[in-house]
């Protein structure tokens, strides 16, 4: 990339939207990305692509070599059905009800922990920065793939109450799953993301930590919309 194009691509204003399972991420993104008019990367999903697509290869979890090389041949697009409601197609096929599994997460918490299979999806993630505008929801968004956002936030809350979202988002969808068990998974895979060598799951030195405990989504949308507010008539320091 020439430095022209290196200009004008971070030129391109971020916000990136990090934090554990639960908290909130995706649901936050998409509606800020909406009100906004700007483009949304769902970081996460990638992972849970390459985790699906190397089971449907039969490829090895444990072979770190052969995992990356899934990671860099999985064709991954998001596209969004007659109902408007967004999938998520992996070398072809409709993976998106298979994604949203827990098992799904934990296999993209395993293998995220490689660091083949991150720098696999670097590049395709700083593709998502397109004008006017990125809202990025994941784990390393404002640390690692775009520590130059304008804007950055970290969402928290209780585990307790995220695996109660998460438990009445399954059953909502028919999945039937324990509340105790979802709550024992979640905290397992955020204490693997927030402990793993490579991109931990931390907020950015100049994040603004949410904790919605008991806050409500449009209450949380409309804090970040207020920040993001704030930061652009911030004026420029000397
Ligand atoms: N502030 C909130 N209060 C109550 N429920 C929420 C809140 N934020 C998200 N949810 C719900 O919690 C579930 C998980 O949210 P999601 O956006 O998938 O989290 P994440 O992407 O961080 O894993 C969804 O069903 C969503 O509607
Ligand atoms: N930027 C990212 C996004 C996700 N991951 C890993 C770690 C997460 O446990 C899995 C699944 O992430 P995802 O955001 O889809 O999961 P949740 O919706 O938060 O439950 O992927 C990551 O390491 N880095």
């Amino acid at each position: 990339m020439n430095d022209a194009t290196e200009a004008a691509r971070i030129a391109i204003p971020v916000l990136t939207i990090d934090g554990p399972s639960g908290s909130g991420k995706g649901t936050i993104s998409r509606r800020v990305a909406e009100r906004l008019g700007w483009h949304y990367l769902d970081s996460g999903a990638l992972y849970r692509a390459v985790g699906v697509a190397a089971a449907w290869e039969g490829v090895d979890l444990g072979d770190e070599a052969a995992v990356e090389a899934c990671a860099r041949r999985t064709r991954i697009e998001f596209r969004d059905d007659a109902q408007g409601e967004p999938r998520v197609i992996v070398n072809g096929q409709d993976a998106t009800d298979r994604l949203r599994l827990e098992t799904s997460g934990a296999a993209a918490s395993a293998i995220a922990a490689m660091v083949g299979v991150r720098a696999a999806l670097v590049e395709m993630q700083h593709g998502f920065r397109r004008p006017p505008g990125l809202v990025a929801d994941g784990r390393d968004m404002g640390t690692v793939i775009f520590p130059d956002a304008g804007h950055k936030v970290f969402l928290t809350a209780s585990a307790e109450e995220r695996a109660e979202r998460r438990h009445k988002q399954l059953m909502q969808k028919g999945v039937s799953v324990k509340l105790s068990s979802l709550l024992g998974e979640i905290v397992a895979r955020d204490e693997r993301d927030a402990s793993r060598a490579v991109a931990p799951l931390r907020p950015a030195p100049d994040a603004v930590v949410i904790d919605t405990t008991g806050i409500g989504i449009e209450a949380v949308v409309a804090r970040v919309l207020a920040l993001l507010d704030g930061m652009r008539h911030e004026p420029a320091r000397p």
